[in-house]
């Protein structure tokens, strides 16, 4: 699968660009500033009908215009896809494939898999644990429609139940029986929801271990722990023993929502002790273990989008790095770069057909 051409119309500091792209890989080079990001997000917008930057839709409008348009054609098991995302002021969203518009944004997630790494990653060391939970749900869900639905199923029962701790709270009553239609429900498709995970777990960390010894030329020990309250008892129970926890602070503190990864260095948290090269280094890792991962689950060898991939690594590290794509097991990769010289250097030692675009 790859993606043949890109049409541009208002979105970010784009008023209307065109671009033709080779299938294996391309490289978007020039200053600061001048859009090479807001390129790769556009082709991201395309396979997730979202931006992976800005998750306020209206501000990928070009300042000053009312709508955007991005526009493209793929090339898909022999077959020519085009996808259309628009999106216009004080409308929804529209995705299109071949003219059809999506009933569900969400029935698009999975048809055009992608893999972005990019500096914004820091955010999964750095951020909540929500953060993480995303990327594992992100995962899963571009290879497994049922667990997106059983996950927007949890959220919105536990949405439900926080409205009645607060309801119940503020009108000083209590009705277990309702409540236990709730709980039923949150266990039903948390449990499902865990089972999942921990079977995604057990594939994928062993996965991500392996590319971050390439990666760092197996300098250091690295691990993901997964950190969840289910592995100790059944959300139902859970829910029975944190009731009056729950009263009190009028929200569901138990659940699969509450679940977190432990990211860790030689047994110490990646965030407190990992430099920054560590640091990038383990976040690469995790994302080539996602492209991994998808391209056994989907059978589709996912586009790879790389923002910015070779700022603050020592030069071991990219050529690791440069070792691992090429070669036939990538498909179609997207590289933005400041630097015009080290981007032709580092594709030219890829013996792989490639464009550049300067901007
Ligand atoms: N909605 C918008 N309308 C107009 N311009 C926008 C909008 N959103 C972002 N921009 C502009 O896009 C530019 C940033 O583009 P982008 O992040 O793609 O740059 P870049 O080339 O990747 O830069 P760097 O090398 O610093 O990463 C900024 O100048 C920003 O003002």
């Amino acid at each position: 699968m790859f993606l043949k051409k890109l049409a541009l119309i208002n979105y970010k500091n784009f008023s209307s660009q065109n671009f033709e792209f080779d299938h294996k890989i391309n490289c978007f080079v020039g200053p600061n500033g001048i859009g090479k990001t807001n390129i790769l997000d556009a082709i991201y917008h395309l396979s997730f009908s979202k931006s992976y930057f800005n998750p306020v839709a209206t501000q990928n409008i070009k300042h000053g215009e009312d709508f955007f348009v991005i526009d493209g054609e793929y090339e898909k098991d022999g077959r020519e896809e085009k996808i259309i995302c628009s999106l216009k002021k004080g409308m929804k969203k529209v995705v299109k494939r071949n003219g059809k518009a999506y009933e569900k944004l969400s029935d698009h997630i999975g048809f055009l898999p992608l893999v972005i790494i990019s500096p914004a990653d820091r955010d999964l060391i750095i951020e909540g644990s929500d953060t993480r939970r995303k990327f594992m749900d992100g995962v899963i869900s571009q290879s497994d429609k049922s667990y997106l639905s059983s996950l927007m199923n949890y959220n919105k029962v536990l949405a439900q139940r926080n409205s009645l701790l607060k309801y119940f709270a503020a009108n000083h009553t209590f009705d277990r029986t309702t409540l236990a239609v709730y709980n039923e429900q949150l266990d039903r498709y948390g449990t499902e929801i865990h089972k999942k995970r921990v079977s995604f777990l057990e594939v994928f960390i062993p996965i991500f271990k392996e590319q971050y010894e390439v990666i760092s030329g197996a300098k250091e020990e690295v691990h993901i722990n997964y950190d969840s309250k289910l592995l100790e008892d059944g959300l139902l129970n859970l829910l029975e023993g944190s009731l009056e926890k729950d009263r009190a602070l009028q929200y569901t503190s138990v659940g699969i929502h509450k679940d977190d990864l432990n990211f860790e260095i030689e047994g110490f948290p990646i965030k407190k002790f990992g430099s920054q090269g560590q640091q990038k280094s383990f976040l690469i890792a995790l994302k080539l273990a996602q492209f991994n991962f998808i391209k056994t689950q989907a059978k589709t060898t996912p586009i790879l989008l790389l923002d910015d991939i070779f700022d603050k690594l020592d030069e071991n590290r990219v050529a690791h790095i440069v070792s691992l794509v090429d070669d036939d097991y990538f498909g179609q990769i997207f590289i933005s770069d400041t630097h015009a010289d080290r981007t032709e250097e580092v594709v030219k030692t890829i013996h792989k057909s490639y464009k550049i675009f300067k901007l």
